[in-house]
Parts: structure tokens; sequence; C-alpha cells
């Protein structure tokens, strides 16, 4: 599957504006923190606990629910839902595809982190009956959106990236055109598209891909974004925006450590507010 990005139409000058994400971001950051949206997590083991603390830093109150029993019954009450296949087995795959299911009847968003798509046939079966969903985000790293695109190339090590987010934007923008999905690909630069409009941001650090999970976070960010009546595309945008730039000012607040890294971001993103990211916020061609 390859298109060619340059095909694109422009995106309109507001949306690749700073000033414009900036004011945008800001409008929506301050609607997250007012409403609170519960969001609801069907994450891996190793991602549960980043992802509930950024969830909360960020103003949204996180659920980690993934049995069976109870997923069609939690997410109907749910702001927004986020499937993460990182540790999967079989049982936990019905549970996401049923949970994925409900959203789309009632019309809830989700996303999906089709972590280490590409490695091994279950994870490409879940992938595909998790597609087949619909979901309103698919947020991957580069490897993981070209093997979910279908593309050739992909050179992931396990649940890393092997490929720059450059290498992944024809995929990505594929991806969208082919699924109705806006589709995130994070790296060095974070692309963001419906397959129509596209918005590349380079925030974040180096440190951000030695702290496990900070991945998996963000696509619970992106959730939180969603929630509520909302523009996915510039719900998305919004959720990288924010989380990029707290990512760039909580490298200057850590010793160079992931550790302390770890700990400064969530604290940034607990203290972002819409000045930062306006003033920040870092829109490459
Ligand atoms: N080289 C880099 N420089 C700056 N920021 C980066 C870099 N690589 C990744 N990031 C940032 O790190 C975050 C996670 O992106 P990444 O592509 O590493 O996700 P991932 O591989 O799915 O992570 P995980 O599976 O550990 O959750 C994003 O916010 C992204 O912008
Ligand atoms: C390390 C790891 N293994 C499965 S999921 C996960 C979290 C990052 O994707
Ligand atoms: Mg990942």
């Amino acid at each position: 599957m390859t298109t060619d990005p340059t095909s694109i139409p422009a995106i309109p000058a507001a949306a690749s504006d700073v000033a414009a994400i900036g004011a945008d971001v800001g409008r929506r950051l301050a609607a997250l923190r007012l409403a609170r949206p519960l969001v609801h997590n069907i994450t891996n083991y190793v991602a549960m606990d980043l992802s509930a603390n950024v969830l909360l830093a960020i103003g949204a109150s996180p659920a980690m629910v993934h049995a069976i029993e109870e997923v069609e019954e939690f997410v109907a009450f749910s702001g927004a839902l986020v499937i993460n296949i990182g540790t999967l087995s079989a049982p936990w795959i019905d549970a996401m595809v049923a949970a994925a299911a409900a959203a789309r009847r009632k019309g809830i968003p989700w996303v999906l982190d089709p972590v280490g798509a590409g490695a091994t046939t279950l994870r490409d079966r879940a992938v595909a009956r998790l597609m087949a969903e619909k979901p309103t985000v698919v947020r991957g790293n580069a490897s993981e959106i070209l093997a979910v695109a279908g593309a050739a190339g992909a050179a992931a090590k396990g649940v890393d990236s092997g490929n720059s987010s450059d290498e992944a934007r024809a995929a990505a923008v594929a991806l969208a055109r082919a699924s109705g999905a806006v589709v995130v690909v994070t790296g060095a630069v974070d692309v963001i598209t419906d397959g129509t409009r596209l918005v590349a941001l380079a925030d974040g650090d180096p440190l951000m891909t030695r702290v496990t999970a900070t991945g998996c976070a963000l696509s619970a960010v992106v959730a939180a974004f969603l929630a509520g009546p909302s523009d996915a595309f510039a719900a998305a945008v919004a959720a990288v925006a924010v989380y990029g730039v707290a990512g760039r000012l909580a490298a200057f607040d850590a010793d160079g450590g992931p550790a302390t890294f770890r700990t400064a971001f969530v604290d940034r993103l607990a203290r972002i507010g819409a000045e930062e990211v306006a003033f920040a916020v870092t829109v490459v061609p």
C-alpha cells in the first residue's frame, strides 16, 4: 500500500499555523480538565501504571477494566476507550473486540494502540479484528503503522520501532484513507493525519524512548482528548502537542536519567498550560 504523501492537499493554513494550534490546544485542554472524562483502558500490564498516572496528571479519570464479563457495560458510560494489544492473550482479544464493538455501536470514540503489530500472527489477527470495529484513532510507532497498513519495510525490534516516522508517512496516509481512522505515527517527529490533512510536530525528547510505555500512555491521552463531541483530527493534534511539549520541558527538569525524567514528565503534564504549548509547540513541514 503506497500513497505519495505529497499528493495530500495542503492542510488549511490555519491548521498548520502554530498560533492556531496553540489556541485550539488551550481550548481543548481547558475543556478536558473541566469535564474530567472517564477513560476506559484495556491496556498491557507494563503500561497500566504510567497510563493511569499520565491520565490523572492531564486531568482525566482513568479506569483499567479488561474482563470480558464487564467491558461492554463499562465502556457504555465512559467518555472514550483505548485498546492496547501489548501483552496479548486469547481471552483478552475477545474482551477487546467486545469492547470495541460496543464503543462503535454507542458512538464512543476509541483508540487502537497496535503494539508489536507485524511481530506475530496472534497480533496481526487481533489487529485485523479490531480494525473491523472502526477505531477513531490508530496510534503507533513507525514500524507498527507500517505493519498495520500492510506496507513493506517494517523493521521492528519487538515492541520498539526500527523505522522513522518519515518512513511511515505515506503508509499512515494510506491507512487513514482506507480505514477512516485518524492515524498518529510517533517518533522524533510525530505525524497526525486523517488522510486529507496532515500535521507533523517535532517536540518530545529522546529520553521518552528510554521509559517504557510512553507511547502507550500517549494513546490514552489521545483518548482523553477525544471524549465528548469533537473533530478527531484536531483532538489528536492537541493531545500530541501537549504531550510532546511536556516531554521537551521535562527533559530540562530531569538529570538526564530515564527514571527522574519519568517523574518530571508526569509533573509537567499536571502543570502544563495552554500558553506553554502555544509558545513551545514545534510544527514541521
Ligand atoms: N527520537 C525522539 N525524540 C523525541 N521524542 C521522541 C523520540 N522518539 C519518540 N519520541 C516521543 O516518545 C513518545 C512515544 O513514542 P514512541 O514512538 O517511542 O512510542 P512507542 O514505541 O509506541 O512506545 P511504547 O511502546 O514504549 O509505549 C512520543 O510522544 C514521541 O513523540
Ligand atoms: C515492553 C512491553 N512489552 C509488551 S507491551 C510493552 C510496553 C511498551 O510497548
Ligand atoms: Mg508502542
